[in-house]
């Protein structure tokens, strides 16, 4: 059997559905396969879940808070089973929703793998052939797996959905979002936690806010052990040891999670048949306009390894459907100055340049701005915790190259101010504007 189609997507997560979508609106007869559920890592097993268990952690610490400025409670322990639940349903609306939306949009929908014969023609695992003269490879990625003895006594990302209930000492492997944001949630949820870390810790953001951050997690009970080279897991499940390359032991726990990176799904689509470059780690190669090597074949979101995140995905789709069937041949996204937060406890966020980033760029031009403060909800509750931000500038009229914040709030300060600095921020412009009085992001405004 053969279709046909103006485009065939390969992958339904954030990338893959929203050049669908997008391309469906402007006209384009779509095919869309994934042999998973709809919406990919962030709907199912990324962002959405991971941030329904941050808010539970936070609520965790609310009420530490609350007994702290005189509530009567007593810090209560989470009912897992019933969280999990409502977590869950909550994510089967959102797949619900996409199915129906699919359908309305008149996209095909192909609850399958496919794999390349030839540049513009997919098998699928029946062995029906699709063809269309534009498709775009938009598989993501995958919780990377090392080849050590033992691994196999942890988890991976995708496996904490599942838990049953809160392990008591966890093991986190590993030093970049994945690992340090699960760090923290898992000991906000009443876990002993062990941050082994082998290079730098969240080494895209600012370097002194990330230090600070680190102080916070160990003042609060978390272990951080630095330039450790996990080698090995021994043990049993529920009961794991880890070996790192000096020969020390450390545990036991009754939970890993390695968190060691991402790798990208461009296995067994046959990409080798028709020549599509990869890079070293796998990543499809991808220009200015998310072209591949080969003509009609294109590739957005995690799958080519450029900044791994939901809203870079979308903006990647969005503009590739604009130019393909939008009538814009020059529709591209632009990748610069992403924004993004570490949901962390604190969170840590940042826009633009690091102070190192700039200070390698423009040398003795950076000025920078920072400032740390304790938070008002903080203070009357008479905890300390400092949080800080940080204005990167550049040149006698101070443009401003980056922002970067740590501290309850900053996962939602920091956008207007990505806006802010993508149309040209300069210090005068904050100095010029009025803060709002008090909360967080006034203290952006107000650095001197
Ligand atoms: C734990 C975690 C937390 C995260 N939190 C955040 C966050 O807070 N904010 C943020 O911006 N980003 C976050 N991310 C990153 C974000 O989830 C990804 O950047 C985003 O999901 C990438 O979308 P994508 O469409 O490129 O890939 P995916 O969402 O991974 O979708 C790829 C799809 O392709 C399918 N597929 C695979 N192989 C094939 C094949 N052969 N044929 C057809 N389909 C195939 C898969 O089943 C999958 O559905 C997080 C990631 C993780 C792991
Ligand atoms: N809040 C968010 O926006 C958010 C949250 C999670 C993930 N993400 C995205 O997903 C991407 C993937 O996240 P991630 O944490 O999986 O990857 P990452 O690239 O951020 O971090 C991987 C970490 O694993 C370490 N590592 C690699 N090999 C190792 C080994 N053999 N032993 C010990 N450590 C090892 C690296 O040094 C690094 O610290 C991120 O880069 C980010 O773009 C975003």
């Amino acid at each position: 059997m053969s279709h046909a189609f103006d485009l065939i997507v390969l992958g339904a997560g954030s990338a893959g559905l929203t050049v669908a979508r997008r391309s469906a609106k402007l006209g384009a007869r779509v095919a869309l396969f994934d042999p998973d559920a709809l919406g990919g890592t962030c709907v199912n097993r990324g962002c959405v879940p991971k941030k329904a268990m941050w808010f539970a952690a936070q609520w965790a610490q609310a009420q530490r808070l609350a007994a702290d400025i005189g509530f009567a409670v007593t810090p209560a322990p989470l009912d897992w089973a019933r969280f999990r639940r409502q977590r869950d349903d909550y994510i089967a609306g959102i797949r619900q929703r996409y199915t129906q939306r699919l359908d309305e949009e008149g996209i095909h929908v192909q609850p399958s793998a496919a794999r390349f014969v030839a540049a513009n023609t997919l098998l699928d695992a029946d062995g029906a052939r699709y063809s269309a003269p534009q498709i775009v490879i938009a598989t993501g990625a995958r919780p990377r797996r090392l080849d050590i003895p033992g691994f196999e006594l942890g988890m991976v990302s995708d496996d904490i959905f599942i838990l049953e209930a809160a392990p008591r000492h966890i093991a986190v492997v590993g030093g970049g979002y994945v690992a340090t944001e699960f760090a923290c949630v898992m000991h906000g949820l009443g876990c002993q936690v062990d941050l082994l870390v082998r290079g730098g810790l969240l080494s895209s953001f600012d370097d002194a806010l990330v230090e600070a951050l680190a102080t916070q997690m160990q003042a609060r009970g978390m272990r951080i052990v630095r330039d450790v080279e996990v080698v090995a897991a021994q043990g049993t499940p529920g009961d794991i040891r880890l070996r790192d390359a000096s020969g020390a032991s450390h545990g036991p726990y009754d939970a890993v999670l390695w968190a060691v990176g991402r790798t990208p799904n461009t296995d067994g689509l046959g990409l080798d048949a028709v020549e599509v470059a990869l890079d070293t780690k796998g990543h499809v190669q991808t220009d200015a306009f998310q072209n591949t090597s080969v003509p009609g074949i294109t590739a957005i979101g995690d799958v080519t390894g450029r900044h791994a995140l939901t809203p870079v995905a979308v903006a990647a789709g969005h503009a590739l459907a604009q130019r393909l069937f939008g009538g814009e041949p020059q529709a591209h996204f632009d990748y610069e100055a992403i924004p993004s937060v570490v949901f962390a406890e604190p969170p840590l966020g940042g826009v633009g340049l690091t102070e190192r980033e700039a200070r390698e760029r423009h040398g003795d031009a950076v000025r920078i701005h920072a400032g740390s403060y304790t938070p008002l909800q903080l203070m009357v509750a008479g905890h300390h915790e400092q949080s800080m931000v940080k204005l990167v500038c550049v040149g006698e009229d101070e443009r401003v190259l980056g922002i970067h914040a740590l501290g309850p709030g900053s996962e939602e300060l920091l956008q207007g101010f990505a806006v802010a600095l993508r149309m040209g921020l300069h210090r005068r412009d904050l100095k010029a504007s009025v803060a709002i009085h008090p909360t967080a992001a006034e203290e952006v405004v107000l650095l001197r």
